[in-house]
């Protein structure tokens, strides 16, 4: 794409289908990958999805091929080589993946019986978000580069990227993004609410481009303020916003990569009782449903799969919309949840989110939801028999209409039986409490030695109880999405009675050690999205002033 502003509708016809795209509100369409990536988020408020999931029929193909080669493959179907040339793609993937300490890059173990665990945390912060903001980092770079050849001072495209995280995000961005050319990072996180090592990890970055914010808030509330950023006319264009959450489609397609790869393992770890063909079921722990959401373009691109295990914790949004098609922020059906009032010990604050042992996903609202429910809405519409350009106008209308009533009353639903059925063929739920998780750290350390993150545990505890409905010829695969070591609280409080263990001799990574002698830098700021805009521009100025 030639060098300029990000506006709309200038991809050409050397992109397929699948790489150009939409806002699941309906009012951009026809966008590059280049464009949606430095945009993040679309004008309307809605999220970039590809106008086509590409059906891949020989993905057989792939089974042999190693992580980065396989990943090149996906994301080709998805970047136009007239965007970024192949070669280009390749070097950007692979400078990626050398940053982690497994040659596997994402390795699969058996845990136990038919369930497997997919690690995800071997990148440089110990959490799964490594796999996609490494390569969004250089991604980033790499447009940066190009768009910035033989410019000077102001007239460089200077991207901020301003993100809101739990805990993970936030190490995974500023790891991935420290120290880059025109590029600064704001990182919003909730003040007191991210573990003490999540905390550690971001603010002893001192590079002079990262910025770490602490909201007098939740997380839902830094989510709202980022989006508040970019739907701001003034900052958006005047300071180039980016998004590093999962609102941006390259965090979705990157994570897409590893549910082929971990099939693909599955087959070589199992060969007398794993074909490739057979079905899987994969269990995600799940907050912002991007890695889940990930999982369900690698199935529509053909991965066999049998079922979606979502697990959440106590914040239980999209169990509860599995269970009765209302999309709600607070509870208003019956147990015990009703009304948010806390269980197992769970400090529930007024806002409604409850504060558990698994914080990154303490989440009210799922944003990645909004691409799922495109796709529901699309299905939908297309069975009136209309044309495509009708069915995904009407997709987009559901949703912005979806959404416009969550922002308004705080939920929306029944959804029609319909999407409903289809949103249950694909995917399953299970709510785990902060008890069930404690109970998964231990039986799994007794029983295997084992010892899971509290998110994990969640997940691994969903995959238990889906087996149990799926049969033992159906293989789980459940994704490990952080290192224990990050959470330290919660496992200490799971294994403090187990004989012989000991948290520093069995979890701690040496990386860890020393941290909080480190130097840290770090501003508190109001639940103000207008406080925060004023520190973005201050920050980034004085920023530009030290580098010119
Ligand atoms: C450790 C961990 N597990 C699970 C999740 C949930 O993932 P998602 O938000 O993609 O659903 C997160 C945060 O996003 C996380 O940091
Ligand atoms: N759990 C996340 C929350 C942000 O989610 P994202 O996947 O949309 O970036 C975190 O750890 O920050």
């Amino acid at each position: 794409m030639a060098d300029g502003a990000v506006t709309n509708g200038s991809a050409d016809q050397t992109h397929t289908a699948s790489q150009r795209y939409l806002s699941t509100r309906g009012d951009d369409s026809g966008m590059s990958f280049e464009q949606v990536v430095l945009k993040g988020l679309a004008s309307d408020g809605g999220l970039y999805i590809p106008e086509e999931i590409p059906t891949v029929t020989n993905w057989q193909d792939w089974k042999d091929l190693s992580y980065v080669d396989l990943a090149f493959n996906v994301l080709s179907l998805y970047i136009s080589p007239s965007e970024i040339p192949p070669e280009d793609l390749k070097d950007i993937i692979r400078r990626s993946y050398t940053t982690f300490r497994s040659d596997e890059v994402t390795p699969l173990i058996q845990l136990q019986g038919n369930i497997h665990l997919l690690e995800l945390f071997h990148g440089p912060t110990f959490a799964f978000k490594d796999v996609a903001l490494q390569f969004l980092g250089n991604l980033f770079e790499y447009f940066l580069v190009r768009r910035n050849e033989g410019k000077t001072g102001r007239d460089r495209y200077h991207l901020t990227v301003v993100g809101a995280t739990s805990g993970d995000t936030g190490s995974a961005a500023i790891y991935g993004l420290r120290g880059k050319k025109d590029v600064s990072v704001f990182m919003l996180h909730p003040k007191g609410r991210v573990s003490p090592i999540q905390e550690l990890q971001m603010t002893t970055v001192l590079d002079a481009n990262v910025h770490n914010l602490a909201v007098t808030g939740n997380f839902d509330n830094c989510q709202d303020i980022v989006k508040a950023l970019f739907a701001d006319p003034d900052i958006n264009s005047s300071h180039k916003l980016g998004a590093v959450n999962s609102i941006n489609w390259a965090r979705i397609l990157a994570q897409t990569v590893y549910y082929f790869y971990s099939y693909f393992s599955l087959a070589r770890q199992q060969p007398d009782t794993f074909k490739i063909g057979d079905k899987v079921r994969f269990s995600v722990p799940s907050g912002n449903f991007g890695d889940i959401l990930a999982g369900y373009f690698a199935h529509r691109m053909g991965l066999p799969v049998d079922k979606f295990v979502i697990a959440t914790n106590e914040n239980d949004i999209l169990d509860r919309f599995w269970k009765t098609g209302r999309y709600e922020k607070k509870p208003t059906y019956g147990s015990a949840a009703a009304g948010g009032l806390p269980e197992d010990g769970v400090k529930a604050h007024e806002d409604g989110v409850k504060e558990t042992l698994s914080p990154a996903m303490d989440i009210l609202v799922s944003s990645n939801f909004e691409r799922l429910l495109w796709f529901l809405a699309y299905e939908f519409a297309s069975s009136a028999g209309m044309d495509d350009e009708w069915n995904k106008k009407q997709a987009g209308q559901e949703v912005s209409s979806w959404l416009r009533d969550l922002k308004v009353k705080g939920g929306f639903g029944p959804v029609y039986k319909d999407v409903l059925e289809a949103a249950r063929r694909t995917f399953e739920s299970e709510r785990v409490s902060d008890q069930e998780t404690l109970d998964t750290i231990r039986s799994l350390y007794r029983e295997v030695g084992y010892v899971l993150d509290p998110h994990t545990a969640v997940g691994v505890e969903a995959a238990r109880r889906s087996a149990a409905r799926a049969g033992a010829h159906v293989p789980i695969i459940s994704l490990s999405t952080a290192h224990p070591a990050k959470f330290a609280g919660a496992v200490t409080l799971a294994l403090k009675d187990e004989e012989g263990f000991e948290f520093d001799a069995k979890v701690l990574p040496p990386e860890f050690v020393g941290l909080d002698q480190k130097e840290k830098r770090v501003r508190e700021v109001e639940n103000d999205w207008t406080v925060v805009r004023e520190v973005v521009k201050t920050e980034v100025e004085e920023e530009l002033k030290g580098e010119r």
